[in-house]
């Protein structure tokens, strides 16, 4: 298998006539992790979604280990954006989990042992096997979305791909994410959609900023250990604007900003 996990050449991509990326390139290695950051409406989750094969290119193409993603035999998890929707339905954390695992089966089979054990195996690995039985609803955003990460993890996949999976959570929840996300990537590469600039600094390797374009950063080792360090004290802030002034950009800090 290629070392490169994802590979997008020259891609253009527009929602009815309006462009939303252009002429997008760039590598991602197998193993890395991977923040994919910029303005709101700026086509984050439009290029996951190319990513991961759900939408088409107009012009250019996306290779996961050197493959079209839908023949490329490389196993994506997805965790999508978290809409909050459904929280009244009466599902407990482990129907959640257990239907990632049905997924990949024919979904008429009723489960068997098995995949409850996959199902629980996956909640484990995310610390939130003690609540299978919980509803849902029950919990906070930040164990909703562990439970989300456990359900993209049954299908064992090469890429983890989580589309801003700290949105609304408490700084704790969003550091507990993004330490999970960092273990996980032991084992896969990770590309996360996120806002939070703190997160990003401290735990990933290459950053790509998109806005109808993408630009692609290097994070060094030294500045993402002062980070997660400080992260770790609880004293973690870190703004869009640092990240330009890292990046070796003149960009003053905007007035809601703690630096300001
Ligand atoms: N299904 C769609 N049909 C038409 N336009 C869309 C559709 N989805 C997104 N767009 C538009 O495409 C642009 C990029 O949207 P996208 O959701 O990819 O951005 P984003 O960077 O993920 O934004 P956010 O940070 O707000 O989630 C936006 O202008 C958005 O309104």
């Amino acid at each position: 298998m290629s070392q490169v996990a994802a590979e997008v050449r020259h891609l253009y991509f527009s929602y009815n006539e309006q462009p939303v990326l252009e002429d997008v390139s760039f590598q991602v290695e197998k193993g890395d992790f991977l923040a994919i950051i910029g303005p709101n409406g700026g086509g984050k989750s439009t290029l996951l979604k190319l990513m991961m094969g759900i939408l088409k290119p107009d012009r250019g193409e996306v290779l996961l280990f050197g493959k079209p993603p839908r023949t490329s035999g490389a196993v994506i998890g997805y965790v999508p954006q978290e809409t909050g929707h459904n929280l009244d339905f009466p599902i407990t954390v482990l129907d959640v989990v257990l239907m990632g695992v049905l997924h990949r089966r024919n979904l008429l089979r009723r489960y068997d042992g098995d995949l409850r054990k996959k199902a629980l195996d996956a909640l484990e690995k995310v610390k939130m096997d003690q609540f299978s039985d919980r509803r849902i609803a029950e919990l906070s955003g930040g164990q909703r979305q562990r439970v989300l990460i456990a359900r993209a993890l049954c299908s064992d996949p090469d890429i983890l791909m989580l589309d801003e999976p700290t949105a609304s959570i408490d700084f704790n929840g969003q550091h507990e994410i993004f330490e999970l996300l960092e273990i996980l990537n032991k084992t896969m590469t990770v590309i996360v959609v996120s806002h939070d600039m703190s997160m990003v600094m401290g735990y990933a390797r290459h950053a790509a900023y998109v806005n109808k374009t993408v630009v692609m950063h290097t994070i060094d080792p030294h500045t993402r250990y002062q980070i997660k360090h400080e992260l770790e004290g609880h004293e973690g802030h870190y703004c869009g604007a640092e990240f330009w002034q890292d990046m070796g950009r003149k960009i003053e800090c905007t007035e809601e900003c703690k630096h300001a």
